[in-house]
């Protein structure tokens, strides 16, 4: 099997007064998460369209699956595609078993597939009970469960997470690792930041159309090299500088605080500064020699933080 699931070269899409995605080139692979970040009005639904075949690129080539998606003979790979809708709605008379089941008839599935996700979303003792009567989070969990029909090759998902508990949101990561282990790629779009991080191989970050980062979330953050926050319990402050022979300065200090620590039986006062990946490693050998530490934490810069900072450079280069 082909190892790149889609593929873009300088595609765009524009109209009459926007340019909704300027040209694009990027890919992803088969067993490969790509989180898909931006503004409102940046063209991720755009960009999710145009991998789908539902817009037709102004310029440009997608290849989805090895084919075009827009060709007449992309019917039969098609229902190897899997999509989940932003605002998801269903016929409201029908119950959720229903939908499911016609929907499973339509891509070629039989109706135990059908009932098995059901229960794989826990909806299954709502699930003869008509659609209209159904939560917010429950018709995203249907949403979800017909996404998934069909043991899907590409799945495409935005904002996947919204509406659903936390216990849910856990179920559909699960559901997501098992279908990434059997190859198939997810492009998920989320306005939710914390608790995406874990789950993504590569992120991509559009602003007005354009693409601002694209890669591994370890070579964003050497890309931004933005501070990292050490919180150190156990040393004062002047020892700390002390030990890391001036590699702290006045303005890397950040506010100090009381906190619990599970290595400690107590509370105990943290100081935090900041400081660069390249130092990291010196200042762990220093402060780790004094026996007099009892507690050190390192934060790395957030997928939020590296999102803050790529609109933020853009914003700046754009003016
Ligand atoms: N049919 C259309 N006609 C004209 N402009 C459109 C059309 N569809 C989208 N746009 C414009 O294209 C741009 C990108 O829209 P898109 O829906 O892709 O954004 P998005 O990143 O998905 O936003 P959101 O996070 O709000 O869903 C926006 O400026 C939008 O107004």
């Amino acid at each position: 099997m082909n190892d790149i699931a889609v593929e873009l070269k300088g595609v765009c899409k524009y109209y009459p007064n926007i340019n909704a995605l300027h040209p694009l080139s990027m890919s992803v692979k088969a067993g490969e998460v790509l989180g898909l970040f931006g503004h409102n009005g940046a063209g991720k639904s755009t960009l999710m369209k145009l991998i789908l075949g539902v817009l037709k690129p102004s310029g440009g080539e997608i290849l989805a699956l090895g084919h075009c998606p827009r060709s007449n003979k992309s019917h039969d790979y098609r229902t190897l595609f899997g999509y989940l809708p932003e605002n998801v709605s269903f016929y409201e008379q029908l119950t959720g078993r229903e939908v499911l089941h016609y929907l499973a008839k339509l891509k070629g599935h039989g109706k135990a597939q059908a009932d098995r996700l059901l229960e794989e979303v826990n909806l299954a003792p709502a699930a003869d009970r008509a659609v209209k009567t159904y939560s917010k989070g429950m018709r995203q969990r249907l949403g979800l469960a017909q996404a998934f029909l069909g043991e899907p090759k590409l799945l495409i998902l935005d904002e996947p997470t919204v509406g659903l508990d936390p216990v849910a949101t856990q179920d559909f990561y699960l559901t997501v690792d098992r279908l990434k282990s059997g190859g198939c790629a997810v492009i998920l779009c989320s306005h939710v930041l914390p608790g995406v991080e874990s789950h993504i191989d590569r992120a991509m970050i559009l602003s007005k159309g354009r693409k601002l980062a694209l890669g591994h979330l370890a070579e964003l953050r050497e890309a931004a090299n933005l501070p990292i926050e050490v919180s150190v319990a156990g040393l004062s402050r002047l020892a700390i500088e002390e030990k890391t022979n001036g590699i702290i300065t006045e303005s890397d200090w950040l506010q100090s605080s009381t906190e619990n620590s599970s290595s400690l039986a107590n509370s105990a006062m943290y100081h935090r500064f900041n400081t660069s990946a390249d130092n990291k490693l010196d200042i762990l050998r220093n402060l780790s020699t004094d026996s007099d530490l009892q507690d050190l934490h390192i934060k790395l810069p957030s997928l939020e933080d590296l999102y803050r900072y790529y609109l933020s450079d853009f914003n700046k280069t754009a003016v």
